[in-house]
């Protein structure tokens, strides 16, 4: 774990976490931060990245460094996505119009960041002159900007919207909220299958938390400029209770899926797959991507972390269907190892929020910034000048190939 920023301007995803800390409000904190249980698996999902070893490749060309993808068939000039987090409020009031706009615009040059950057003029300032670069932001259903709004704040062709969806069990308020995200231009629904029932978070519990009453679920809010749907929380309920209450434990593939299938003509991604079985039935039920995600370690406790996750389903999704994930992405390096083992993307949560709680977004754009920086100079030092040079080839785990050598392998005259 990094050390917390010195001169208090974040260089790396750790500080912003410190400075988050020290920040937030204790209960926004704790929603933000914490898992299920006793965090075995939040603890896992950072963790486990570090099993895996990188194989650098040398002395190839790395002058320039491309990190230009597809996603869903769609041209992304980066893997580095965001994933969907309930009220980005709580952190700054820009929410998810500034996570949205702070995501396409990055500095392509220098690769690294500069001492004048560090001194402050990117913090306040993001430079302009940049190349704008789009990826993958997928909203929350329990955003606190509405769907709309978020959509319509951003300009850069490249950048992807999908719309996280959970089923309720009135499904009018579900397929609600899947013609409005069809009209405004989202372009995938991702259905959240992780979340029956909400995970037991011990924080949150005794914190008893619940938003703030300026925070706005927009989605929900009948008759303000653009919501139009009917899901409002009594006061006496907590955001989990309301969740718990609305939402559709009975959700199955035969009847769930194919019900969604019926009512919208989008692809379909499964967010919370951890197996191969859901993967073989997800091809099957036509969804046209899983997510390796067990939801930031916040719904069941002592499940895989997800990078050790995501191979099974690699293997199981046999390049019929693109396979992400999420979950304790922090580092460049991270999200090379994820794209070693198969992932087309990743995805980031925690990362956003607490860039939004230090600067907006601004603070939103540094993270994105720092991490496709990361990403760029981990390839470069790696010896890939392209997404496709990452491969499997690059990660030594004991067991995996290449086979570790044992000392004394070597003839002795060597
Ligand atoms: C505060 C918070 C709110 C979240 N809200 C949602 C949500 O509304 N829908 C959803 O599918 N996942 C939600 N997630 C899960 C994330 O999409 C993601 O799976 C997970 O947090 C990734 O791990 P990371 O935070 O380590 O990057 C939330 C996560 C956090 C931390
Ligand atoms: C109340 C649950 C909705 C947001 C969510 O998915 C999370 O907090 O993890």
């Amino acid at each position: 774990m990094a050390a917390s920023p010195t001169a208090g301007v974040p260089v790396c995803i750790d500080d912003f976490e410190a400075i988050a800390k020290s920040t937030l409000p204790a209960a926004t904190w704790g929603y933000y931060t914490s898992g299920a249980n006793d965090e075995d698996t939040l603890r896992d999902n950072r963790e486990a990245f570090r099993k895996y070893k990188l194989r650098p490749r040398i002395l190839r060309d790395v002058s320039k460094v491309n990190t230009t993808t597809t996603i869903l068939g769609k041209k992304a000039r980066t893997p580095l996505c965001v994933a969907p987090c309930a009220m980005h409020e709580l952190a700054h009031p820009d929410g998810e119009i500034g996570t949205s706009k702070g995501q396409p615009i990055y500095q392509k040059q220098p690769l690294f960041i500069s001492t004048e950057d560090i001194n402050g003029s990117i913090v306040n300032q993001p430079k302009m002159a940049v190349a704008d670069l789009g990826s993958v932001m997928i909203l929350s259903t329990y955003s606190t900007k509405a769907l709309e709004k978020v959509i319509a704040a951003n300009s850069n062709p490249d950048t992807h919207y999908w719309f996280q969806l959970y089923v309720y069990k009135e499904r009018g308020i579900s397929e609600k909220l899947v013609r409005r995200a069809e009209a405004a231009g989202f372009e995938a629904l991702v259905l959240t299958v992780d979340a029956p029932v909400l995970g037991r978070r011990l924080l949150d519990a005794r914190n008893r938390f619940n938003p703030p009453p300026y925070i706005r679920l927009e989605n929900f809010i009948e008759g303000s400029a653009t919501g139009d749907g009917t899901l409002d929380k009594s006061e006496s309920e907590t955001f989990g209770e309301t969740f718990g209450n609305r939402g559709d434990a009975g959700l199955t593939w035969e009847e769930g899926i194919a019900w969604l299938r019926s009512i919208t003509k989008l692809p379909i991604i499964l967010k919370g797959v951890l197996t191969a079985e859901d993967t073989e039935l997800a091809v099957k039920y036509g969804c046209a991507g899983v997510i390796v995600s067990n939801h930031g370690g916040r719904q069941l406790d002592g499940v895989l972390a997800t990078i050790d996750a995501l191979p099974e389903v690699v293997e199981a999704a046999n390049g019929r269907i693109e396979v992400y994930m999420d979950g304790g992405v922090r580092k460049g390096t991270d999200i090379i190892k994820a794209l070693a083992l198969g992932a087309r993307a990743v995805f980031i949560a925690r990362p956003i929020l607490y860039g939004l709680a230090y600067n907006g977004e601004a603070g939103a754009k540094l993270a994105l910034k720092i991490l496709q920086d990361e990403l760029e100079s981990g390839m470069a030092l790696s010896g890939c000048r392209d997404i496709n040079d990452i491969n499997e080839s690059l990660i030594h785990f004991p067991g995996h190939q290449p086979q570790p050598r044992r000392l004394g392998y070597y003839p002795s005259k060597l």
